[in-house]
């Protein structure tokens, strides 16, 4: 598979492994300039580190194999110079935690201002007046006065912004948003969601949005991928698949959303937890918990097939077309689709 020329990041059958434990095992994916991708999954299946490895900022013990391409260029094996030039100034990474991306002894300004000289070279009062632009770009008020304010001084949804306008400091073509709302209470994340469609909508760049929220990617995204145990099990438009999801496991997700059912919650948890990596089961990952599991899909894995209107899917037993439809009125109800 070569580069289609408006994909921004080609991922190839791209492997990791910790300590000889295979985690991830051969994601193919294509993040098109300027889209938004959501990325879900249980916790553990693999979107945090398919990310940290094309960036190489996995830890020495962990072996990545395969290719990333950022427009043609190969990142695996980049050398420290490559990655570190790609790393803020064409893809950028946030996390849940700010802390992460914040120095908390030094001075919010002089941080912004730090990354915009390492980025584009800006120094001085050109750096301060870019530095401002930004702080006020993410929804802070009262730029000049809070410069030189200190990480703590700051809420955690306004450290939030300021680890995304860190973030924007290079003029990413990437940003990737990794559970960036997840510790925040309802009202901030609604923020930093509109935030985030805003800035893409007025920078042009893509955005991956790593998320356990379908609601929220819903929101953010127009593509989604969904992860299971270290691979890519469906693929498609929020749309395709919010109102006709045919995998079991992303069906599965759908239904443990909390939803009110006569003035109480309810929700169908997915039985069982992910797999260890080191104890995969055989065939199909999510065969032990799946209720349409049989024989075969306990012993020969499913390969991720293309179907019409660009989804893609990997499943030898998928919820058929009318069931998966018919969750459709429910995920209307929840508010996931409009
Ligand atoms: N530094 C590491 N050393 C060893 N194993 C790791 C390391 N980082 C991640 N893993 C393992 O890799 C697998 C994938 O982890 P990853 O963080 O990508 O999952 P995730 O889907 O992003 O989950 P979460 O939503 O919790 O972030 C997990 O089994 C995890 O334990």
């Amino acid at each position: 598979m070569g580069t289609t020329g408006s994909n921004l990041v080609e991922l190839r059958d791209l492997r990791v492994a910790f300590d000889g434990v295979q985690v991830l095992h051969g994601i193919d994916l294509d993040v098109a300039r300027g889209e938004a991708l959501g990325l879900v999954g249980e916790s553990g299946c693999g979107k945090s580190v398919t990310w940290l490895a094309a960036l190489g900022l996995l830890p020495g013990k962990a072996s990545v194999t395969g290719s990333v391409r950022l427009e043609g260029s190969e990142l695996v094996g980049g050398s420290r110079t490559v990655l570190e030039s790609v790393r803020g100034s064409r893809i950028a990474m946030i996390f849940q935690d700010p802390s992460s991306s914040l120095n908390p002894v030094l001075r919010i300004g002089r941080q912004i201002s730090e990354a915009l000289s390492v980025h584009r070279g800006l120094r001085g009062e050109a750096a301060k007046a870019e530095a401002l632009r930004l702080i006020d770009m993410v929804g802070i008020p009262d730029a000049r006065r809070r410069f030189d304010l200190y990480p703590h001084e700051f809420s955690g949804g306004q450290c939030q912004r300021l680890m995304i306008a860190m973030a924007l400091a290079g003029q990413p073509d990437l940003l990737i948003a990794d559970e960036p709302t997840t510790a925040l209470d309802a009202t901030i994340q609604a923020q930093i969601l509109d935030l985030l469609i805003r800035l893409r909508a007025e920078t042009g760049m893509a955005t991956v949005f790593i998320s356990h929220d379908l609601g929220a990617v819903s929101q953010v995204c127009e593509r989604v991928c969904v992860m299971y145990a270290g691979r890519i099990v469906e693929e498609g438009s929020v749309e395709q698949l919010f109102s006709e999801p045919r995998h079991p496991y992303t069906r599965g997700l759908f239904d443990a959303i909390p939803r009110l059912d006569g003035g109480r919650e309810r929700l169908i948890p997915i039985p069982g937890t992910v797999p260890n990596p080191k104890d995969l089961p055989a065939g199909c990952s999510f065969s032990p918990r799946c209720s349409r599991a049989v024989e075969a899909c306990r012993n020969e894995r499913p390969p991720l097939l293309s179907l019409d209107g660009g989804r893609k899917l990997a499943c030898t037993r998928p919820v058929p077309v009318a069931a998966a439809a018919e969750a459709l009125t429910s995920r209307i109800a929840e508010g996931l689709l409009q």
